[in-house]
């Protein structure tokens, strides 16, 4: 991690957003964007996951009692989702920021080619230094495609932008001993090191008006993204300068700490489960240029191709004795390499009319065997 750069995931809870009422709360959102234009001047990459759009849609159509059925919900957000980013990008403009909105859900990050554009346009939204403003579709996810609470799906967002933390902000000061709502006695448990059974076990549901999941589903994050090497704090949305004082490292509501290795953690979880589904074989130099460079496979280096395959699928890498030197995500579906291999970089978006990037496996998505 570089120090100086940490790419930051900050969730905002629907209780964060309406301070506990039924409206969006304007003076808060300033106040959490003042925040990110800060830090993002400061040149940390900033991603914003809101939650929020159910509550800006009854707002706007002043429903306040509507019944919280999926159908309504859906309505709800179809209708909020366009409110709340028009609120979001009035007041990233009072800094000069563009945002960006991604609505994603798990079908979205579960398919490894639309994992891949995902991944690109978040990574060309934070090269132009545009804020991304992702949300779920709640719109169009049905209960198999859903992730269903913006706190799982701000693990997954933190993992898709190889994120460095992810700060999850709520309207309690962290995770207490009991929930504090109905245990006034409950302590602050300011870090975290393994999250336990007992860890999970604290951790009770919502009991808010407009919030999903409460600190249980927070705690899911927290393991997914710990799992994958990324520090994560749950702390307050109303404490000041909370996410400057996180990000500094400063003592904010729990912090769960991980000891594991981002990139090995994070290729784990994109080959989990994946068979190879043909050979790319490579030349001599590419093979050196793999092992011994720890560089990205270029179309260049490309001898011939075996089977077919799509873009986002995971193919073998093998040398020209046959051996599997490593394995990757590919960036082109096999008819396309076919045309481009052997050639240079440069050559891609003439021979294809397109291009999905200079290299056909990049480094981030190839395991060495
Ligand atoms: N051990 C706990 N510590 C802190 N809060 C807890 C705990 N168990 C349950 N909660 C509840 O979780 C709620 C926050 O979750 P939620 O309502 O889903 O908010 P958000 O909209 O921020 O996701 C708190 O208001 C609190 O009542
Ligand atoms: N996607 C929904 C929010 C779902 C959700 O997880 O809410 P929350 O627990 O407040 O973060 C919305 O925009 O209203």
């Amino acid at each position: 991690m570089n120090a100086n750069k940490k790419t930051i995931v900050v969730k905002l809870g629907t209780s964060v957003l309406t301070s506990g009422t039924t409206k969006l709360d304007r003076a808060q959102m300033l106040e959490i964007v003042r925040q990110c234009a800060m830090l993002h001047k400061q040149g940390h990459p900033i991603i914003v996951v809101t939650s929020g759009a159910i509550a800006a849609g009854k707002e706007h159509l002043n429903m306040p009692d509507i019944e919280p059925t999926v159908a309504n919900k859906q309505m709800l957000a179809a209708v909020g989702q366009g409110q709340l980013i028009r609120e979001w990008e009035n007041l990233f403009k009072i800094y000069g920021l563009h945002v960006g909105q991604m609505l994603l859900t798990r079908a979205d990050l579960g398919d490894k080619g639309r994992f891949l554009n995902a991944r690109d346009t978040l990574n060309t939204l934070l090269k132009h230094r545009i804020i991304p403003l992702i949300n779920e579709n709640d719109a169009v996810a049905t209960r198999e495609i859903k992730v269903g609470d913006n706190d799982n799906l701000s693990a997954l967002v933190a993992l898709l932008a190889d994120a460095d933390q992810l700060i999850l902000l709520t309207d309690q000061q962290g995770l207490f001993t009991a929930d504090p709502r109905n245990n006034p006695d409950a302590k602050l448990i300011t870090e975290v090191t393994e999250i336990t059974d007992a860890i999970h076990n604290l951790a009770g549901g919502s009991v808010g008006g407009l919030g999903t999941g409460g600190m249980a589903t927070k705690i899911e994050s927290a393991t997914v993204a710990n799992r994958a090497g990324i520090e994560v704090v749950i702390a307050s949305g109303q404490r000041k300068d909370v996410i400057i004082d996180a990000v500094n490292g400063m003592s904010v509501g729990t912090r769960f700490v991980s000891e594991n290795n981002r990139l090995e953690a994070r290729k784990n979880w994109i080959f989990a489960g994946s068979r190879s589904a043909g050979v790319l074989v490579v030349d001599q130099g590419a093979e050196k240029a793999i092992l011994n460079d720890g560089s990205s496979l270029l179309a260049k280096g490309i001898l011939s191709i075996e089977s077919h395959f799509l873009r986002g699928y995971v193919v073998s890498v093998n040398n020209q004795r046959g051996k599997e030197i490593a394995r990757g995500i590919v960036r082109y579906k096999s008819a396309d390499i076919e045309k481009i291999k052997g050639q240079h970089s440069d050559k891609i978006e003439e021979i294809l009319g397109y291009e999905h990037g200079t290299v056909v496996i990049h480094r981030d998505d190839l395991v060495i065997l």
